[in-house]
């Protein structure tokens, strides 16, 4: 289970502004959810830090136990690349996950196979894959772990539409629960039955299921109807059933969701 309670993350970096998250709350218990929201919102920032990438205040449990006081936790894995890039070849990562994880080498050889994925990839050293590839084997270790709980960022972005559904089927395939974060709208049919959250003006807001997400129309305000009220810098916007609105997929409403286009 990973349980979130009025989690505080600041980021700051002399001569940048800073960010802040605040106030997050989240209870993930025995399903796979995704985060949806626009960039910069925060949406990696609140996965390194359940990954124990980052401080934190409040409290983050990973089937109870706070995550910074985890040093490994066996049953938690992210494909985020702070976790792997470390220098040194694909190959020696399996080593050392196989170790530190318990990386199931011969699943990760198998999803390799069917990513079409030559094993001359693991001579590489990570960080001179293209980005697709990259993405690739960082997901399909920390899904061939076989991990309990899993945390993953843009598992979708720069891959191809073949190795796409490849690695939709892991994800559907192995870990009990996770986080899934994603901007790719074509991929979430493929994940009806999730729960979906929106971090949008620092408020993780939800859940909708995505099924209802797809099936739904956004209107401006609030509606007592509505399945779930967004606040979009300032503005209400509401996710309603049926045709009222324009639909959730269609041009121009994630833009109104996401705060693009002023509404
Ligand atoms: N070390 C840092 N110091 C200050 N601000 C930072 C730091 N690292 C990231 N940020 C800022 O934090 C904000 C959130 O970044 P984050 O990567 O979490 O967003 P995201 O929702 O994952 O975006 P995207 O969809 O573009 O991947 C951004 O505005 C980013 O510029």
């Amino acid at each position: 289970m990973i349980e979130l309670k009025n989690v505080r993350i600041t980021l700051s970096r002399r001569g940048y502004e800073r960010f802040d998250l605040e106030n997050m709350n989240l209870k993930v218990n025995g399903e796979k959810v995704i985060i949806l929201g626009p960039n910069g919102s925060g949406k990696t920032t609140l996965l390194k830090a359940i990954s124990g990438l980052l401080p934190y205040s409040g409290s983050i449990l990973i089937n109870g136990i706070e995550v910074k006081k985890i040093r490994n936790c066996i049953e938690y894995s992210t494909n985020l690349p702070e976790a792997y890039e470390i220098g040194i070849t694909v190959n020696d990562i399996v080593y050392l996950y196989e170790e530190l994880k318990g990386l199931d080498r011969s699943l990760f050889l198998e999803m390799l196979k069917s990513l079409n994925l030559g094993e001359e990839i693991l001579r590489r050293k990570l960080y001179v894959l293209s980005a697709g590839q990259s993405v690739l084997v960082r997901t399909s270790l920390a899904l061939a772990s076989r991990p309990e709980i899993f945390g993953l960022d843009v598992p979708f972005e720069n891959v191809d539409a073949a190795r796409r559904y490849v690695i939709s089927r892991y994800i559907k395939e192995y870990g009990k629960e996770g986080i899934l974060v994603t901007h790719e709208l074509d991929m979430l049919s493929l994940f009806k039955d999730y729960k979906a959250y929106f971090l949008v003006s620092n408020k993780l807001q939800g859940p909708v299921t995505v099924l209802e997400l797809l099936e739904s129309s956004i209107v401006e305000g609030e509606r007592e109807d509505a399945l779930l009220t967004i606040d979009v810098m300032g503005k209400k916007i509401s996710l309603v059933k049926g045709d009222s609105g324009m639909k959730f997929g269609a041009l121009g409403s994630l833009n109104r969701n996401y705060g693009i286009i002023n509404v």
